[in-house]
């Protein structure tokens, strides 16, 4: 006789209950099932007493199942009562019924429902994990239990790895580790040899005889016949229950209510949850490394997307930071002065013009001063053969300035001398005009001399040499395609609008701005407005809005996209576990219990997930700056931030899959 080291399987312990109450008692019980056009059960009554060894036959379809489940609270009746040991059960809540379940209760079923990537020690002490025994009784217990059905020598083989009459021996012993006081058990021997036939039976046997109660439905006479009791069912009624007197050997030792509930209830809330919570993320990562396949694409797709979201973050402040300087390089070096009076100046009062732009060139700081005339498109046409010539299709614009613009403003010109004449009015016409213009008019001209020789367009009716080519660079980015002329063309054009471009040294661009007008025109400072560096300053902050709402949306449709591919591969998931997720239920798992393993399977991939989101947005960052040739900024908390979003797609991909979980019915998924 095998001598069992954990009290819990010896039942020694005293009873808490009433030892004269009955172990099940069903008074009228039905089950109709929606749709069904007959009840599967109809006005069952039935006493069990505690330490009976009762087997329930009947043909197939009679109603053996549905009893079964009934007795075992994993169905409820749709009228009459039931009471297991004396409390009525038929009224009480999911949570009570998971209780009396857990607590009472052990299943063993036809085929076997194991936890094949769970090892069998992990299996044989799945009940005592949610009863909230602690990890060091609950190993001696388990191993009590397999050493009850000869498996501890299996204890380290994961559960799929064991033959049917072994997984069978497993299922046993999974329900005795709980010291239930009622065994139920759905065909145990259906799919197994005579010889592990007569093991199981010879097991549950034993266990009667240690005052469980033990029920069982079986299509096997010879199984049937070694019971004390054998109650037939048909067409969903008891047609005959025969007392076998010749086995009866009942140790009425009624067993004692579990120690699981004394156990637990001496720990403190603190240890109670801190347990639990341990046992919940070693369940959620063997669920996880079970599938490592599965987990690694995941976890790929959502590192990916919130590598993606926090990369975006980074470039974006990679990016604004890029453009900030910009602007703030010309903020702090360049201002725009607006001067009334069109190109009438230049015949009527050029020497006045000139003289306050040459005040403005002399104030302390000034690096240049130039006035810069642009024609209104509509009264210019710039051709190249002819007056009548087709313009061409990339609109030109018409400019005239102080002959030092170029040089101010460090705009490349070839010939570097071409610009000399320019504030002569008598010098002209002459143009020079940019690359871009160039091609656009097809003037030939070489990168290293210019135009050739005898080059030259048609500005309104006028013929006009070309004698220079010039490139604007990045920084002035509106007369990448325009033409330059001298002030005797422009006085011709009959609309143009005046400004008066300045240099300063770096810093002193807001300084200048309050002395320049002043400077323009001492009798009348008012002719005169600044307007670029305020211009710049909503530019700057325009952008970064513009740029962080961009990010945000793409933020939220990345995180969308996370959500919905980590929900649905999770939902799957689920499906695939429903026999699993039954067997936890039927062990007395709680819906709570359910919900909260798929949660936690979710934050775990979303957390790892985040983290290396995390790393990979930094890494695009800095990539994107690189080839930008940006100087990189990496908020140190764009990790955390990846973390953190991975945590929240995780929790949030859960929910719905954890949902279904904790909804699917036992009763429905343990058939398979
Ligand atoms: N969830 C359900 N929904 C609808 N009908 C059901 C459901 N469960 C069982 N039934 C029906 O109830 C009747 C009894 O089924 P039950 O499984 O209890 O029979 P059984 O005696 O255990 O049969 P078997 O020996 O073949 O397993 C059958 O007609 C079955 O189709």
């Amino acid at each position: 006789m095998t001598v069992l080291r954990s009290k819990r399987l010896a039942g020694t312990a005293e009873s808490t209950d009433s030892d004269d109450a009955l172990a099940i008692s069903l008074q009228g019980v039905s089950r109709t099932f929606p749709g069904a056009e007959a009840p599967a059960l109809l006005d069952v009554s039935l006493a069990i007493e505690c330490g009976e060894f009762v087997s329930i036959v009947g043909p197939s379809g009679s109603g053996k199942s549905t009893l079964l489940n009934i007795m075992g609270l994993l169905d409820r009746a749709s009228s009459g009562s039931l009471a297991i040991r004396g409390q009525d059960v038929e009224t009480a809540s999911e949570r009570s019924l998971d209780t009396v379940r857990l607590h009472r209760i052990g299943f063993v079923f036809q085929s076997s429902n194991v936890i094949g990537d769970d090892s069998v020690i992990s299996n044989a002490a799945i009940g005592l994990r949610v009863q909230g025994v602690p990890m060091d009784e609950r190993a001696v217990a388990a191993l009590d239990a397999l050493e009850f059905v000869g498996l501890v020598h299996k204890r380290k083989v994961q559960a799929k790895f064991l033959s049917g009459g072994e997984r069978q021996r497993l299922a046993i012993a999974r329900a005795i580790a709980t010291h239930p006081q009622i065994i139920l058990a759905d065909e145990p021997t259906g799919n197994l040899d005579s010889n592990n036939s007569s093991r199981v039976i010879e097991y549950l046997r034993k266990l009667n005889s240690g005052g469980v109660t033990v029920i069982i439905i079986t299509h096997d006479l010879d199984v049937a016949n070694q019971t004390d009791r054998q109650i037939e069912i048909r067409d969903g009624r008891i047609s005959r229950d025969v007392q076998d007197n010749s086995h009866i050997r009942r140790n009425l030792m009624v067993p004692s209510a579990p120690e699981a509930l004394d156990a637990s209830s001496q720990q403190t809330w603190v240890s109670r949850i801190a347990r639990s919570l341990l046992d919940d993320c070693g369940d959620a990562f063997t669920a996880l490394s079970a599938r490592a396949l599965r987990t690694m694409l995941l976890i790929t797709a959502f590192a990916i997307a919130i590598g993606g979201m926090t990369g975006a973050l980074g470039i974006s402040s990679t990016t604004s930071n890029a453009i900030n300087n910009r602007l703030a390089i010309a903020s702090q070096d360049r201002l725009s002065v607006s001067v009334g009076g069109g190109p009438a100046v230049l015949r009527d009062d050029f020497d006045g013009l000139r003289s306050g732009v040459d005040r403005i060139a002399s104030l302390p700081h000034v690096v240049g001063a130039s006035y810069v005339y642009s024609a209104v498109p509509a009264d210019v046409r710039i051709t190249r053969v002819g007056p009548t010539d087709l313009e061409p299709e990339t609109p030109l614009s018409l400019h005239s300035s102080s002959k030092t613009y170029f040089n101010d403003f460090e705009m490349q010109l070839i010939p570097h001398n071409s610009r000399s004449a320019f504030d002569d009015l008598g010098a002209g016409p002459l143009a020079v005009v940019s690359t871009k213009a160039a091609i656009a008019l097809d003037v030939p001209y070489s990168k290293q001399t210019g135009p050739s020789a005898g080059a030259s367009i048609w500005i309104n009716d006028r013929l006009v040499p070309v004698v220079g080519v010039f490139d604007p660079g990045s920084n002035f980015p509106e007369y990448t395609n325009s033409v330059f002329v001298d002030a005797s063309v422009m006085s011709a054009v009959s609309r143009a609008e005046l400004k008066i471009q300045v240099r300063t040294e770096k810093g002193f661009s807001a300084a200048i701005a309050r002395v320049a007008p002043l400077a323009y025109s001492p009798s009348d400072p008012g002719k005169a407005r600044v307007d670029v560096t305020a211009d710049i300053q909503s530019i700057r902050q325009g952008v970064s809005n513009d740029l962080g709402s961009l990010i945000a949306l793409l933020s939220l449709v990345l995180m969308l996209l996370a959500v919905i591919t980590a929900a649905s591969a999770m939902y799957l998931t689920v499906q695939n576990r429903s026999e699993e997720i039954a067997l936890r239920r039927a062990i007395g798992s709680s819906r709570w219990l359910i919900c909260r393993s798929f949660i936690l399977e979710g934050l775990i991939v979303g957390i790892t997930a985040g983290s290396l989101g995390g790393i990979i947005g930094n890494l695009t960052t800095l990539c994107v700056s690189w080839i930008q040739t940006w100087p990189p900024v990496l908020p140190p908390e764009l990790w955390l931030v990846g973390l953190f979003l991975g945590a929240a797609t995780g929790i949030l991909s859960a929910i719905y899959p954890a949902w279904v979980a904790s909804r699917k019915d036992p009763a429905i998924a343990i058939r398979g």
